[in-house]
């Protein structure tokens, strides 16, 4: 958990070096204080006060300057704590901001807004909450296991042979914790995505199943949370009766020692010392007891720790250490193989797809066969596993983020609209355009049939607060951001089941615009877009399994011409329904 915590502070481990140290010093200084009280009692118990003051005076100075120690360990527990605050975020703001795009689904963009947040809050607390008195506990009980050592060795050895037994016993309840914190984590975390995807499919469940059945899954995944809480309070209560246990059982065994030892005949000088041993033995628990205590909040900055540390260990893309620019706006997949993580099948294997500059290419294709992805390699997204993919005959690998950016628009299915205006989101497609560029862009895309019910037009806010827009109005402003753009190359998913006809009538539009004077790749549904490209390609599973002309590929009568009978077939079907 150490090793997690230096990891992310980065330089600023020093800082933490520094406190570590001083927290140490703390912890052995109270020691020494502690076991100044032994003369101190000795002597007062001998009648001999005289004897025992300068001891107290000694034990006072000690006090006042645990005192003053502790302070500064807290202050510097502090500066961590800044240091943490500050120089996580920025660190991770800066590695997130170099991760590949593909990162970025919608589980890693929460899990990066909740460490953000709460985690880094959490862990910036963590010196001065936790690792103070834990620092300090963990060095009390040694150094007094020997001052009891020396003044009475047999309770002293029960002492000395408690603390591995302890530190067992403490990693023993830490294991039981974090079983049950692991699987309340992911029961919680079941049962939010179960309550989401209940609530966003509302009108679908109720069309389907108004007899409540529908609630059914949301209900099995209430009922698997609730068993996780039940068996997170089993086992934390079962950690912290253990941990009290054995506790308690160290120091019965140490009075079962000193009861032993009163039978025996002790001088009055032994007994004296026996005494003492016991108020000191107690001072040896009670620390202990203290870090015990500790366990559920170490536990749970843990969690927060290694959510910190999944990111911060998230891959880069390697930069180009030479890059070029490309030769000019063609696009090939060379036997290429991808796949989404180490532990799952290829979602493309050993594809190759070539497209002329200037040409359309549409890809077709199952839900599932891997259309989105070839898009998503393209614009670099993700690095292949095997294969290149190349723009102008250069590798896109080879090519630095800024040029490859610059040779691609997209007009995707989630347009994110950035807080702002409509205007200034429509500019992010080319940051130097003019508000009469802008002003085009929107008229082409379609966007001022919008703005003009909007009192502000083009400079009404988006986002919170601003205009709510629908999926095919984001997609509108996506089309302007690309014909603003005006890059060589254009990925484009239609998307259709989100558009009604007059969006999918603008992208029709937009594609026959630039049709022959941009690279365009097409996930296309519609079969106007299908037969307007002057090459098709057909995904099957990750495979490319035909691909040519469209007229070439109608009269083959291979998985083409099936594709089109199907879509012809479902077009008709919606021609004919009413509406
Ligand atoms: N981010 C992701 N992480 C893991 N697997 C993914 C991810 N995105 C897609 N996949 C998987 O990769 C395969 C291909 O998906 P892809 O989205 O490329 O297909 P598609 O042909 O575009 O489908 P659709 O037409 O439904 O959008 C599918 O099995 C899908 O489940």
């Amino acid at each position: 958990m150490i090793r997690m915590f230096l990891k992310l502070l980065g330089d600023d481990v020093k800082i933490f070096r520094r406190y570590a140290a001083m927290a140490l010093a703390s912890g052995a200084l109270n020691t020494i204080t502690i076991a100044l009280t032994v003369p101190v009692l000795l002597r007062l118990l001998q009648g001999d006060v005289a004897a025992a003051l300068p001891w107290l005076a000694a034990l006072l100075a000690g006090a006042l300057a645990c005192l003053i120690l502790r302070r500064q360990v807290e202050q510097a527990g502090i500066k961590v704590g800044i240091a943490v605050l500050e120089g996580v975020r920025l660190r991770l703001g800066n590695h997130v901001a170099r991760l590949p795009i593909g990162w970025f689904d919608s589980a890693a963009t929460g899990r990066l807004n909740h460490a953000l947040t709460q985690g880094v809050m959490e862990v910036a607390q963590l010196p001065a909450h936790v690792f103070t008195p834990v620092l300090t506990g963990l060095v009390v009980p040694p150094g007094l296991a020997l001052v009891l050592f020396w003044l009475e060795p047999r309770i002293g050895l029960i002492a000395l042979a408690a603390l591995p037994l302890m530190v067992a016993v403490f990693a023993l309840a830490a294991r039981l914790g974090r079983d049950a914190d692991r699987g309340y984590h992911a029961a919680a975390a079941r049962t939010g995505e179960r309550a989401v995807e209940f609530a966003r499919t509302q009108a679908v469940l109720r069309a389907f199943s108004g007899d409540g059945a529908s609630a059914r899954f949301l209900m099995d995944a209430f009922a698997g949370q609730r068993q996780a809480v039940r068996r997170l309070i089993r086992l934390s209560t079962a950690s912290v009766v253990l941990n009290g246990w054995a506790l308690q059982a160290v120091f019965a065994a140490m009075l079962l020692v000193a009861l032993r030892l009163l039978d025996a005949d002790l001088t009055p000088a032994q007994g004296l010392s026996l005494v003492v041993a016991l108020v000191l033995a107690q001072r040896f628990i009670e620390p202990m007891t203290e870090l015990a205590g500790y366990g559920e909040a170490l536990r749970g900055a843990r969690n927060h720790l290694a959510a910190l540390t999944e990111i911060a260990e998230a891959r880069p893309l390697p930069r180009a250490e030479h890059p070029q620019p490309p030769r000019d706006s063609s696009v090939a997949l060379e036997d290429v193989t991808f796949r989404y993580s180490p532990d799952t099948a290829p979602v493309l294997e050993g594809l190759s797809l070539r497209v002329a500059p200037g040409s359309m290419t549409a890809l077709v294709g199952a839900s599932g066969s891997g259309k989105s992805t070839v898009v998503r390699l393209v614009a670099r997204f993700f690095d292949v596993e095997r294969g290149q993919v190349s723009i102008g005959g250069v590798d896109v690998r080879d090519m630095s983020e800024e040029v490859l950016s610059a040779q691609i628009s997209q007009i995707f299915q989630d347009t994110y609209l950035l807080e702002g205006t409509i205007a200034e989101n429509i500019r992010m497609g080319r940051p130097d355009a003019d508000a009469e560029e802008i002003a085009e862009a929107a008229r082409l895309a379609g966007v001022d049939d919008i703005v003009r019910r909007l009192p502000q037009g083009l400079d009404s806010p988006t986002g919170e607060g601003g205009v709510r827009l629908s999926g095919g109005e984001r997609q509108r402003i996506a089309i302007a951001r690309a014909l603003l753009k005006d890059a060589p190359i254009l990925l484009v998913d239609e998307a259709t089941a989100a558009l009604d006809a007059e969006n999918r009538a603008l992208v029709t539009e937009t594609l026959a615009r630039l049709r022959g004077k941009r690279t365009l790749i097409v996930i296309a549904h519609q079969l106007s877009t299908i037969r307007m490209a002057d090459r098709i390609a057909v995904l099957e599973a990750g495979r490319i399994v035909e691909q040519g002309a469209p007229e070439a590929l109608a009269q083959r009568g291979g998985p083409y011409a099936r594709l089109l009978r199907l879509r012809e077939a479902a077009q008709a079907w919606r021609m004919d329904s009413p509406e």
